[in-house]
C-alpha cells in the first residue's frame, strides 16, 4: 500500500511538472511567435518608409541633374536669373518636400533660391555639403546633416551636388533642402503605439532626425550601436534593444538603403508590442494554475484516501492477527488441563485415535502408559486438597520432562490418572521412558507420609500395539483397555511399580487388543 501511495505522489508531481513545463514551454514559443510576427510587420514597415525615403531623394537627385544641365554656362544675366528662379520655384513645387533650391556661386555665396529671402548673409561655405562638393570633384549627389534653414529656422537636411565649368573646375553647388517637418509628418500617419518611434540616419550613424522629434537628438551619432555591426554584414535587420535617448526598451527593425547612404530605424515599446501576448499568456496561465490547483487537490484527496484505506487495512488484519491468537489460546485451552498444564482427557482421546491411524498407514508401534497416584485418598486427608492439587502439579511436572519427542503427548486422564501416549515406540521403548519416569519422581521425593514408601509413588500400566487395518476407535479401546489391566496388577501387585500388558489376544468384538510388539 505504501507502493501505491508512492506512485500516486509521484504519478501527482508528474503531472503538475509536465503540466507547469509544458505551460512554460507554451508561453516562452508564443512569446517567440509573437516577436517573430512582430519584426516580419516591422521589417514590412521599414522597407516601405525607405522606399519612400529613396523615391524623395531620388526625385530631387533628377531635379538636381535637370538645374545643373541648365545653370552650367549660363551668364547669369537679369533675364537669366529670373528664368531660373522661376524653374527652381516650379521644381520645389514639383518636388513638395523641398523647402526651397538654392544655387551657390564658389564662395558660399547664394546666387539664386527658389525663394525670395534675402541675399546678404546667407553664405553656405561653412555647411558640410558645400565644403563636401568644393573638395571633391565627384557630381554624385550628396545628402548632408541635418541643420537649421538660415532663411526660415525649419530643420532641414541637404541634397546636393557640385557645379562644374567648361573646365572641370568648381563653379559653386546647387541643394535641395528637404523639409524634416514634411518627414515627421508622413511617419506621424503611422501608428506605431504610444512608445514607437521611426528615424532616418546617415550610414555613418549620424541621425537625421527621429519621430517622435527633439532638437537635442539632431546629428545623435550611433554609430558605435550594433546595430551598424548588423547592417556592415546586411542590408536589413532586428533586435530588441534599450533606447540611448528614452531608456524604453523596444523591438528595432531596421534597414540600410541599398544605393543611398541612409539608414531607416523603426521601433516598436516591448511592452506595448507584447502586451495582447502578456494578457493571453496571464490568463493560459491562470487557467494552468486552476488545473493544477485542481489536480493537487484531488490527487491530495487520492492520496489520502489510499492512506485511509491502507490504515483500515492494517487494523483489519492486526484484528485478524489478534483473532488468531485468540483463537489459538482458546484452542490450547480446549485442549488442556486447566490445574496440570498437561493435555485434557478430550485432547487425549483425540490424539490417539489419530495416532493409531498414523501408525496404522505406517505400520509403526505406538504404546500407551496408564499412571495413578498411589493412596492419593490418603494424601488429600492427611495433607488437605489444595495440597493434593499441588501434588499432582509436582508429578505432570515430572512426567513432562520426560517427554523428549515431539510426538510424545502426557494427558491428564482424570482425577489422579494421566496417561502417555508414545507414537513409534513399542513395548520396550515405552518401559524405558515409564522406568525413567518412575526414577525422576523418586528422586523428586514428594513427601507422602500416609504411604509405605513415604513418598509419593506412582503405579503404571503400559500396552503397546502395531495397529492393524481394523477400526481405529475400537483398537483405541482395547489399548486403554489394556492398559488399565495392567495398570490394575500394578496396584494390586503392591502399587509403585510398572507393568505391561499381556500377549495380543481378539476380544468378543472382533478387534486386536493389545500387545506387546516389542
Ligand atoms: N486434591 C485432588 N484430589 C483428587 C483430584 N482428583 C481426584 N482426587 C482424589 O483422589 C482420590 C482417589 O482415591 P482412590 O480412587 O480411592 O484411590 P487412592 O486413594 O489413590 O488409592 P489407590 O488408587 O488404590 O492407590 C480421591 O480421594 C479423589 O478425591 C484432584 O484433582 N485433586
Amino acid at each position: 500500500m505504501k507502493r501505491g501511495i508512492r506512485l500516486a505522489s509521484f504519478l501527482l508531481v508528474f503531472i503538475c511538472l509536465s503540466l507547469a513545463l509544458l505551460t512554460a514551454w507554451q508561453i516562452w514559443f508564443s512569446r517567440e511567435r509573437a516577436i517573430r510576427e512582430l519584426n516580419v510587420a516591422n521589417l514590412n514597415l521599414v522597407q516601405a518608409l525607405d522606399n519612400y525615403t529613396e523615391g524623395v531623394i531620388r526625385q530631387s537627385e533628377l531635379v538636381l541633374n535637370d538645374l545643373s544641365e541648365r545653370v552650367q554656362g549660363a551668364d547669369f544675366s537679369p533675364q537669366e536669373q529670373e528664368r531660373i528662379r522661376r524653374l527652381l520655384q516650379q521644381q520645389t513645387q514639383v518636388l513638395g518636400l523641398a523647402n526651397a533650391i538654392v544655387i551657390y556661386d564658389t564662395q558660399g555665396d547664394r546666387l539664386l533660391a527658389s525663394s525670395s529671402a534675402p541675399q546678404s548673409g546667407l553664405n553656405a561655405a561653412d555647411r558640410a555639403f558645400f565644403i563636401h562638393h568644393r573638395d571633391d570633384p565627384s557630381t554624385d549627389i550628396f545628402i548632408g546633416p541635418t541643420i537649421k534653414s538660415r532663411i526660415t529656422g525649419d530643420w532641414v537636411f541637404t541634397v546636393s551636388r557640385r557645379l562644374n565649368d567648361a573646365d572641370g573646375g568648381f563653379a559653386g553647388a546647387v541643394a535641395v533642402t528637404l523639409g524634416v517637418e514634411h518627414f515627421l509628418h508622413f511617419y506621424g500617419g503611422l501608428d506605431l503605439g504610444e512608445h514607437g518611434s521611426m528615424s532616418l540616419s546617415s550610414s555613418a550613424g549620424l541621425l537625421l532626425f527621429r519621430q517622435p522629434f527633439r532638437e537635442q537628438d539632431v546629428g545623435l551619432d550611433w554609430s558605435d550601436s550594433p546595430v551598424l555591426q548588423i547592417l556592415r554584414e546586411k542590408h536589413e535587420g532586428t533586435s530588441i534593444q534599450t533606447s540611448r535617448i528614452d531608456g524604453i526598451e523596444r523591438l528595432y527593425a531596421f534597414r540600410r538603403n541599398e544605393r543611398l547612404p541612409l539608414i531607416t530605424v523603426i521601433a516598436v515599446g516591448r511592452a506595448e508590442a507584447l502586451a495582447a501576448w502578456r494578457r493571453d499568456a496571464e490568463l493560459f496561465a491562470a487557467l494552468i494554475l486552476l488545473l493544477l490547483l485542481a489536480i493537487g487537490v484531488i490527487g491530495q484527496r487520492l492520496i489520502l484516501d489510499i492512506r485511509r484505506r491502507s490504515r483500515m487495512e492494517q487494523q483489519l488484519l492486526s484484528a485478524r492477527e489478534e483473532l488468531l491468537d485468540a483463537n489459538a489460546r482458546l484452542e490450547v485451552l480446549a485442549s488442556q488441563d486447566a490445574l496440570t498444564g498437561l493435555a485434557n482427557r478430550r485432547s487425549f482421546d483425540q490424539t490417539l485415535e489419530v495416532e493409531i491411524r498414523r501408525a496404522q498407514r505406517r505400520g509403526s508401534p505406538l504404546s500407551l502408559m496408564l499412571l495413578d497416584i498411589d493412596l492419593f485418598k490418603r494424601y488429600n486427608d492427611r495433607y488437605g486438597h489444595v495440597a493434593g492439587d499441588a501434588c499432582l502439579r509436582a508429578v505432570a511436572d515430572v512426567l513432562r520432562q520426560c517427554m523428549r519427542r515431539p510426538g510424545d503427548l502426557a494427558a491428564r486422564y482424570g482425577g489422579e490418572e494421566l496417561a502417555v501416549i508414545l507414537p513409534n515406540v513399542d513395548s520396550e521403548g515405552a518401559q524405558t521412558v515409564a522406568r525413567t519416569f518412575l526414577q525422576a519422581l523418586e528422586q523428586r521425593h514428594l513427601a507422602h507420609q500416609g504411604s509405605p514408601f513415604q513418598r509419593v509413588t506412582v503405579s503404571a500400566g503400559l500396552a503397546s500395539l502395531i495397529p492393524s487395518a481394523e477400526d481405529s476407535s475400537a483398537q483405541a479401546v482395547a489399548l486403554i483397555r489394556s492398559a488399565d489391566q495392567a495398570l490394575y496388577r500394578a496396584k494390586s501387585n503392591g502399587r509403585n511399580r510398572l507393568e505391561c500388558a499381556e500377549a495380543p489376544r481378539r476380544d468378543a468384538s472382533g478387534g486386536d487388543s493389545a500387545s506387546h510388539p516389542g
